[in-house]
């Protein structure tokens, strides 16, 4: 199974994009991840932000291979332990399908995004600057792989 990163932004900084490629590095046997960046709307002077999140919802489902499975991150979503998590990448890598996860703009993501989600997955009560969840997501799928290998680096 692979996975996908379909993120809205464009050029992390440099500190988050170091600790990204690490994960990824990490990642690359057990779950190679891909990212695709999505250049967010215009926002500002006499711009409609739900134009900016509609246009941003068009290019995501736009870069989403068609049969693929879709966990949308969503503050509003599902908390998972990382127990959870790991349960969940059997399952994922049971269903026999890629998975796609989602990360939106600003504003967060446009309804038909999330309708086409087959899962929304939250992080946790706080809202995170989207680069942040980059990081966050790949430290946890990371934590997921070595949970299900019955790897050390997981000591909860
Ligand atoms: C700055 S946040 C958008 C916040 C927006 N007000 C909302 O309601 O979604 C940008 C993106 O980061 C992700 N995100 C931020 N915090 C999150 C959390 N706690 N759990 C899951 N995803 C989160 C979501 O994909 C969101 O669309």
């Amino acid at each position: 199974m692979k996975a996908r990163l379909i993120a809205v932004g464009e050029r992390m900084p440099a500190w988050v994009a170091e600790g990204f490629a690490e994960y990824r590095k990490r990642l690359s046997h057990e779950l190679p991840l891909e990212l695709t960046e999505i250049k967010p709307g215009v926002r500002g002077k006499g711009r409609d932000d739900a134009r900016a999140i509609a246009d941003e919802g068009v290019a995501i489902l736009a870069a989403l291979p068609r049969d693929i499975h879709v966990v949308a991150l969503d503050g509003r979503g599902k908390l998972w332990s990382s127990e959870e998590l790991a349960a969940q990448l059997e399952q994922w890598r049971m269903g026999g399908r890629d998975i796609a996860f989602l990360i939106g703009g600003p504003d967060g993501h446009a309804p038909d995004v999330l309708a086409r989600a087959d899962q929304r997955w939250s992080l946790g009560p706080l809202t995170l600057p989207h680069m942040l969840v980059r990081l966050v997501l790949a430290e946890q799928l990371y934590r997921a792989t070595t949970l299900v290998a019955g790897h050390p680096y997981h000591r909860a």
